[in-house]
């Protein structure tokens, strides 16, 4: 690949990342300057990622509000002005554990009601979802039912993505989806498309209880 290629990868990357953020700002997922995208790109032999800036607002970044980094440490890989996202490390544990090229986390209101409904400040805990048709939409082996974790919400995130990668390493079945008690949800899959549409599965699931679709 030359350099040329490589700076058209980078480029096309973070337009998409771009164009993704400013969507799920659109639906309120984001308020505040919350939320981070990647997506691991074909540089640098498949281990770098693009990832927002931190703090920024998630609903007008374009294409340089971007920082490249190491897809499975974290590590910043161009030292610039911008500050990579302060939840890199969680994206780089779902990086290190699965296949995932695209990682998106967002705030929305369903899935952090119930990450605060269901998380606890002394263990991970976790959610069953079942019976929902949406489960299909997950790609699980086993769409009729599945459990997704709800982490604590450390103050040092580097624990948080500590226990994400404890998680994803034993449970290499796992649903594409994590909670952090508290404060939101992260999806993962292929591309952003396919991370977007888990996601819009999960927060529409959580709609779901919220709204007590299975109660009695
Ligand atoms: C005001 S949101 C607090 C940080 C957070 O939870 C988040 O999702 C955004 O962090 P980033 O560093 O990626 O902007
Ligand atoms: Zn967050």
């Amino acid at each position: 690949m030359t350099i040329l290629d490589k700076r058209t990868e980078l480029t096309t990357a973070g337009a998409s990342l771009a164009s993704f953020s400013r969507d799920l700002y659109a639906r309120g997922w984001m308020p505040g300057t919350s939320g981070n995208l990647s997506v691991r790109i074909p540089v640098g032999h498949g281990e770098t990622a693009l990832i927002t800036a931190s703090g920024r607002d998630k609903g007008s970044l374009t294409e340089d509000d971007m920082v490249a980094v190491h897809a499975q440490t974290g590590d910043v890989l161009v030292p610039g002005s911008l500050k990579a996202s302060a939840e890199t490390s969680i994206h780089a544990a779902v990086y290190a554990a699965t296949e995932a090229r695209a990682v998106i986390h967002v705030h929305s209101p369903y899935a952090t009601v119930m990450a605060c409904r269901t998380g606890e400040s002394d263990r991970t805990t976790s959610l069953r979802l079942e019976r929902f048709e949406l489960l299909k939409g997950l790609g699980l082996d086993d769409p009729s039912r599945t459990e997704i974790p709800v982490f604590r919400n450390w103050p040092q995130v580097q624990m948080i993505a500590d226990e994400v990668d404890e998680h994803l390493g034993t449970h290499p079945d796992a649903a594409p989806g994590l909670l952090i008690a508290d404060h939101g949800i992260t999806t993962w899959g292929k591309d952003l498309a396919q991370a977007r549409n888990r996601l819009e599965c999960f927060e529409a699931i959580c709609q779901l209880l919220v709204l007590g679709a299975m109660d009695s």
